[in-house]
């Protein structure tokens, strides 16, 4: 059953696990498995941007991959207008196309290079939008290339005759052409100067008030986050460390690993007595018992070792995994089903 009321969450992600196999060495081993992602629970609103912030190997990209059916999920839930994510096969994953749309960090490679910008604009409009004719499509695709900043003339030019970030327009023109209502960014502004990544993010904001869009936007560079996004998503070894406003995330982070992001940022001073220590990574196939920042914590003890934190619930609506949390206001059981266990049950 479609969920569309507009209270309601665009997408509800609840206790989500994705595994990748690994390498078994000797045949009577057990298969090891890595989580890449683990216990993930977020909501996501039409208009709003979730910004996902984590290390290299933290599980951003895996997230954004399972959440267009690119990779398997194989545990938990994710709802999209309240339609479950998880078991859909191929069919209905291309009908889901229409709505959730993807752009990736090298605009070049993921443009034909033999076609014509116009015609790699308007391809999946062929696909998803199979009731516009060709002229409809045509002034569609000029019209959406007005809308990123370049113009209808550009249609006919090849991807060579652009640079990184007009590619980048040009990757943002194609994904945006169906309408969709989710766009997932992955680092598409890391490869880019800093002046054109301002007007890549600006052009975002200005294209998400236009369609009404929600965006998951997944970066490695805290500042660029924290100018896009409205809620932050923390993620350390596939779990999600911190959840909260981004005000809140950044004014007064609860959790350790947030500081000792921030305090890394350059130019931040506020955090720099947060810095991480220089311990050991944990082990993705087998983490620690305790928590998984343990051995880079400046405030872990023996505690932490031995017991896996709790998700910890905040009056603001931030939640962190810590057991150093002072002022949470529910008790962990709660949690995975505390941001939007009503969106759950309409659906
Ligand atoms: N196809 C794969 N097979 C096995 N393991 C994988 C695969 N893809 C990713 N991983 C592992 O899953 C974990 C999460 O990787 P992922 O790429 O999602 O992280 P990330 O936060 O996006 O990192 P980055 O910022 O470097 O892109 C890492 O330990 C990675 O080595």
């Amino acid at each position: 059953m479609s969920n569309t009321d507009s209270n309601s969450p665009l997408l509800a992600v609840r206790q989500l696990r994705i595994q990748y196999p690994g390498r078994r060495w000797l045949p009577w081993q057990a298969m090891p498995r890595l989580r890449a992602v683990d216990d993930i629970n977020f909501n996501l609103r039409r208009g709003e941007t979730l910004g996902v912030v984590g290390e290299s190997g933290s599980g951003k990209s895996t997230l954004a991959r399972a959440l267009v059916g690119l990779q398997p999920i194989q545990a938990g839930s994710v709802r999209f207008e309240g339609r479950e994510l998880k078991g859909l096969d191929k069919k209905d994953w291309r009908a889901l196309r229409r709505d959730v749309q993807m752009v990736f960090q090298d605009p070049q490679a993921s443009l034909n290079p033999r076609l014509k910008i116009g015609r790699s604009i308007g391809e999946p409009l062929k696909i998803l939008c199979p009731e516009l004719g060709r002229g409809e499509r045509r002034a569609r695709v000029h019209e959406m290339l007005e809308q990123v900043g370049l113009s209808a003339a550009d249609a006919e030019r090849y991807p060579r005759e652009f640079s990184g970030g007009q590619c980048q327009r040009i990757a943002i023109a194609r994904a945006l052409i169906a309408r969709p209502k989710l766009l997932i960014c992955d680092e598409v502004v890391s490869a880019l100067d800093v002046s054109v990544q301002a007007q890549i993010i600006n052009l975002l904001r200005d294209l998400q008030r236009r369609f009404d869009l929600a965006i998951l936007f997944i970066a490695h560079d805290l500042a660029v986050v924290r100018h896009i996004s409205n809620r932050v998503l923390v993620m350390y070894f596939g779990k999600l460390m911190e959840q909260a406003d981004r005000d809140v995330l950044f004014g007064a982070p609860r959790h350790p690993y947030t500081r000792a992001l921030l305090a890394a940022m350059p130019g931040q001073t506020a955090f720099a007595h947060y810095q991480a220590r220089d311990g050991e990574l944990p082990n993705p196939y087998g983490p620690p018992v305790g928590c998984l920042f343990v051995s880079r914590c400046p405030m872990a003890d023996e505690r932490c070792t031995r017991q896996p934190p709790p998700y910890r619930r905040y009056a603001d609506g931030a939640v962190a995994l810590c057991h150093y949390a002072t002022d949470a206001i529910a008790p962990p059981s709660d949690i995975a089903f505390a941001v939007g266990a009503a969106d759950l049950r309409a659906s």
